[in-house]
């Protein structure tokens, strides 16, 4: 990464405004999966050991540029205070006199909260008297938060206006593998893209087309594609009016040379629910009425071929309704595919996250990013205006 770091700075005794994504599930005050609070600690740890006044400060749901008591920061200052094993002094603002007198307070390794930032409608906005009352309160910015790279708001980007702004580890990893793997990738090189729709990933899979080897299509928008090759697809997910573009990636596939996978049988169902009756049928027999929810056993074996002997993979949406366990097999399929192939392997974020964990081989995998859709327009090719603020190295 082309970009200044912690490492590159001197932060002894100084004030750090360390933006992270806390933004973590949580249900009735409980935080349900902890992975990005984890994943911000070496940070953490870099900045205490430096000797740094550690001052959070992370958005938490959207709450529309109000307080609403449900999406306070509090239960995330406790569990990280247990992480940490050290005091975090969690705050009721992110602005004004307390939080001033608070940071004016610190000492040398002190680690504070403050509170979720878009309870003020600026945060949203990048308004820049929020952003500069954010860089009053320290000395160096530091944007560790990935996840939210590819927002533009006052404590992700504009406050890099006012003060040295630099990357945090987690930024700087994320950066390194989903960069890498698109700039330089070992070959072959393969992409994984599944999901709901065509729509949504358009231009994620005419990104990857100029650099893949290998671009593997399953979960609901395979329908699409399927259709436009002329199948009957009975009552499954489709996006008629996206046949022309389907038929448009197909072509600049075969242009460029770029294999492209489609499921050659499907696990269909009578009805959108868990106990469906099922059966698995090849594309060219998906019966009237019925809809295609996971890719079938020949597709996943043909997949696992071109996965275990690429050198690079990067995944992006599951294969079918992975929620429900009947549509389960072809995710889980391609997850273990993943875990058993040698070379380096990526996760986009989101619900391939949690498909992983679901098949038990997330520890398999080299990089698992933090970000749902900061990862997706990163693989889309976008700058992402987190990452654009940040101080070049020379
Ligand atoms: N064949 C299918 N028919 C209907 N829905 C499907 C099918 N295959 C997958 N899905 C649904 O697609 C949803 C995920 O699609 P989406 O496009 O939102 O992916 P995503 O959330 O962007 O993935 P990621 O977060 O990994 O990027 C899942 O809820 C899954 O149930
Ligand atoms: O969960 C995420 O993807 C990030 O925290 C960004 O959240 P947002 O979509 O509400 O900006």
């Amino acid at each position: 990464m082309n970009k200044k770091s912690i490492r590159d700075v001197n932060l002894a005794g100084k004030r750090v405004f360390c933006r992270v994504d806390f933004n973590v599930p949580m249900q009735d005050g409980v935080i349900t999966d902890d992975t990005r609070i984890r994943a911000a600690l070496p940070t953490i740890r870099f900045l205490l050991d430096a000797g740094a006044k550690v001052i959070l400060a992370s958005h938490f749901g959207r709450p529309k540029g109000q307080g609403v008591e449900e999406m306070r920061l509090t239960p995330v200052a406790a569990h990280l205070s247990a992480l940490l094993g050290k005091e975090v002094q969690k705050l009721d603002d992110s602005v004004g006199p307390d939080v001033e007198a608070a940071v004016a307070n610190m000492q040398n390794g002190d680690v504070i909260l403050l509170e979720n930032v878009r309870f003020h409608a600026g945060e949203e906005k990048n308004d820049p008297e929020l952003a500069q009352r954010f860089a009053q309160l320290a000395d160096v910015f530091v944007n560790d938060a990935f996840g939210a790279a590819h927002r533009a708001h006052a404590s992700t980007a504009g406050i890099a206006q006012y003060i040295p702004a630099v990357a945090g580890l987690l930024m700087e990893k994320e950066i390194r593998f989903l960069g890498g793997a698109l700039t330089r990738p070992e070959r072959p090189f393969t992409a994984i893209v599944g999901g709901a729709k065509v729509k949504d990933k358009i231009a994620v899979i005419e990104n990857l087309l100029t650099k893949v080897d290998h671009l593997i299509i399953g979960g609901g928008m395979a329908n699409t594609f399927l259709k436009a090759k002329g199948y009957g697809i009975g009552a499954s997910l489709c996006e008629d009016d996206k046949l022309d573009l389907a038929r448009s990636l197909m072509a600049q596939a075969e242009e460029r040379g770029v294999q492209l996978l489609m499921p050659v049988d499907v696990v269909v169902a009578d009805r959108f629910a868990p106990d469906a009756q099922k059966q698995t049928v090849s594309v060219d027999a998906i019966p009237d009425g019925w809809m295609a929810l996971d890719i079938g056993p020949k597709t996943v074996e043909r997949y696992r071929s071109v996965i275990v002997d690429s050198r690079t993979v990067v995944w992006n949406g599951p294969m079918g309704v992975f929620e429900m366990d009947a549509f389960a097999h072809g995710t889980i399929g391609v997850a273990q595919a993943m875990a058993d192939c040698s070379g380096t392997t990526i996760i986009g974020g989101g619900d391939s996250v949690a498909a992983v964990e679901k098949a038990g081989v997330a520890e398999k995998m080299t990089h698992i990013s933090t970000g749902g859709g900061a990862s997706l327009e990163f693989m889309e090719g976008k700058e992402l205006p987190g990452v654009a603020v940040l101080e070049d190295n020379e």
